[in-house]
Parts: C-alpha cells; structure tokens; sequence
C-alpha cells in the first residue's frame, strides 16, 4: 500500500498534513517561512519524534532559502538563529535538536560555498534526513517482527506509526512487517488521552494498512491484560537516555508497570536518531508541560469546569528495568542497554558518515 506522503519539500516549501484535522479531513499545510515551521510542531500539526526532526530540518532549509544573507557565513549565522527557535518549540523529542545539529553541522562544514550553494547543500541535507528515516523505519520492522512470530494481540500507546515519521512508523512498522507478512496480528489501539493520538491516528492509520484493530480507552488496558488478551505492548519513543530509559507520551509509564505485572513484554521501537547519549539517564530528560486546554477540552467542547487546577505533562520516562526490549534498525538491544545503545549509535553515525 503506498502510503500518504508525509513532511516533504514540495513547490518549494515544506508541506505536511494537519495531523489536527486527522481523522475527519486530510489536509496540507504549506509553511511558507520559518515562523509556520515552528507552529506546525508547537500546535502538533506535524508531531512524533521522526517526523519533527524532519519537518525542522525543512524548517533549516527553508530558514536559509528565505535568508538575504550575501555571504555564507551570514547565513549560517541565521541557521544558528533558526536552530535555536526550532529546538525550543518542543523540548523532549531529541530528534528535534538531533536534527537541527545536524543540519547545522552540514552548513559549517560547507561554508566554503557560495550562499546559493550552500542553500541547496542544505536542502539536499533535509530530503537525505527524511530519506534515511524512511530506511530506518522499515529496518525496524523487519529486526522487531522477529520478537511477534508467536504473538496475535499487540496493545499500542499514542501513534507511533507513518505519521509520526518519514513514513511506516517505528512502534507500528514490526506490526505492518508481520501483517505484510500473512500473519494474522490484532492491535489494542490505546486512545491515548488527552491528545488522543491513539484514536485519532494510530486507528486511522491500522484501518487504511488493512490491519485489525480494537479501539480502547486507556483505562482498559489493564482489563484485556488480566484477561489475558494481550501478548505484548510495542511504543515507540521520544528520547532514550543512554542507560536505556526511555521518553514516551504520558501513559506510557503506567503501561510498563502493568506489563511487568501481568508478565508481558514491552518492546521500545525507535530509530537511533532518538537515542541521546548526552543524556545520562531518564531523570535528566526534560517533559513538555503542554496546554492545560488540551485536558479540559475535546476540540473545542469543554469537559472540565471553570477554574481547576489541570496538570498535562506531555510525557513520562520509563525506567530501563521495565523495558524488555529496544528495537532500532541497527538491531535489538536488551537489558543492560547501555553499551548496545551505544554501538548503535556509533554505527549509525559511521553509516552515515559513508552515505
Ligand atoms: C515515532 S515517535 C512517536 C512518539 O511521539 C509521540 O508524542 P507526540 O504525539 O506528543 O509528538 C509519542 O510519544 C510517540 O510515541
């Protein structure tokens, strides 16, 4: 099945689907500058760690498309700028700044070009990023549908499927992988409040790759796992530190408990964009504390009263002794994660650095 394009440069600009308007309307947001990049990832019309990263590395090149600069290093000092801006719309996806870095890094080491060299070096940077992530979600699939030959029921939280990526998904692509496959796979779609990504998204997404799929509240995973109805629970993250902790939409924590609880596995999909070896451990990841609108409100119907106090953070970490195991397109690492995430890392980098 060809799936739908997701963040691409298109008529030249960025163009994404309104993730907001999803699963009622497939609409296109064309960003026209940098300013509508950044609210595209505050507002989440393009959200998921990948997808992020992506959509900001257009966001760099289109910062250096739009920049008068006359000379290279002007305009770096622009993408230094937009760097800046861009990592400070969302905090926890490391993608996000992984990305940005990296365009940056790209733009230093050509600054010996002419600007308008430079420009389309950058922009031929951000379509390789999206490319490659592509790559790496497919890779994943095929490393993480070897943990589900023996498995019918997969619970899932939040979306972590093609649109919150280049395209395929990470916690959804072993998933695709063993549905592609012949093998029969039901999905246990957590609605994922208070964003409600699961039924939003994940939903739509399953039901368009022709994959079976029962939408839940999150309150009832715990019901289907007594009941013996789950056999194991695939995420996808947001940032890994480098014990193997692990970043993911709020929610996510409480799975994990539950899942040692009832013995299930919990699986982590992501690519190695996503792991973030400056970062120590899970205590040092910093959660996004988002709109207290986004609890009180479903759309623009309010379900709260006036005047409460509300708490939203975005995320919670799961300690690495809940996770079963990490699935990259480098391989699966298990526990103790720290020396594999880092020989991940390390040939990711090298492959890389050969492309
Ligand atoms: C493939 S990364 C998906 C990851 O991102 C989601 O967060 P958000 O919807 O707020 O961007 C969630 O944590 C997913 O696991």
């Amino acid at each position: 099945m060809n799936e739908v394009p997701k963040t691409v440069w298109w008529d030249d600009v960025p163009c994404l689907i309104d993730q907001l308007r999803l699963p009622a309307m497939l609409d296109i947001v064309r960003c026209e500058d940098l300013n509508s990049v950044i609210e595209a990832i505050r507002s989440m019309q393009v959200r998921g760690a990948p997808a992020i990263g992506i959509t900001a590395a257009y966001g760099m090149a289109l910062a250096a498309k739009r920049s008068t600069a006359q000379t290279s290093s002007k305009l770096i000092e622009k993408l230094v700028k937009a760097k800046s801006l861009l990592d400070a719309a969302r905090p926890t996806a490391i993608n996000l700044a992984w990305a940005t870095q990296r365009m940056l890094d790209i733009a230093q080491a050509n600054a010996q070009l002419e600007p308008d060299q430079l420009r389309q070096r950058l922009l031929a940077e951000a379509e390789t990023i999206r490319d490659q992530d592509e790559a790496m979600c497919r890779a994943i699939g095929q490393h993480g549908k070897t943990l589900l030959a023996q498995t019918r029921n997969v619970l899932t939280h939040c979306n972590a499927g093609g649109l919150a990526t280049a395209a395929y998904g990470t916690a959804l692509a072993p998933i695709r992988a063993v549905h592609e496959d012949g093998q029969p796979i039901h999905v246990w779609v957590d609605e994922t409040r208070p964003f409600l990504q699961g039924a939003r998204l994940t939903a739509w997404e399953l039901q368009q790759a022709g994959i079976d799929l029962t939408l839940i509240t999150d309150n009832m995973a715990a019901y289907f796992m007594q009941q013996g109805h789950v056999d194991c629970i695939i995420v996808g993250s947001d940032r890994i530190a480098a014990n193997g902790d692990v970043a993911n939409k709020i929610g996510t924590y409480g799975l994990a408990v539950l899942a040692k609880a009832h013995n299930i596995p919990l699986y982590v999909a992501a690519p190695t964009s996503t792991i973030d070896l400056q970062t120590a451990n899970g205590a040092a990841i910093p959660i996004e504390q988002r709109s207290t609108q986004e609890v009180t409100h479903i759309g623009q119907q309010a379900i709260a009263a006036e005047g409460i106090k509300v708490a939203h953070p975005a995320f919670d970490v799961t300690p690495a002794h809940l996770v079963t195991a990490i699935i990259t397109e480098q391989g699966i690492a298990y526990p103790p994660f720290a020396e594999q995430l880092h020989t991940m890392v390390e040939a990711a980098n090298a492959a890389n650095a050969r492309q």
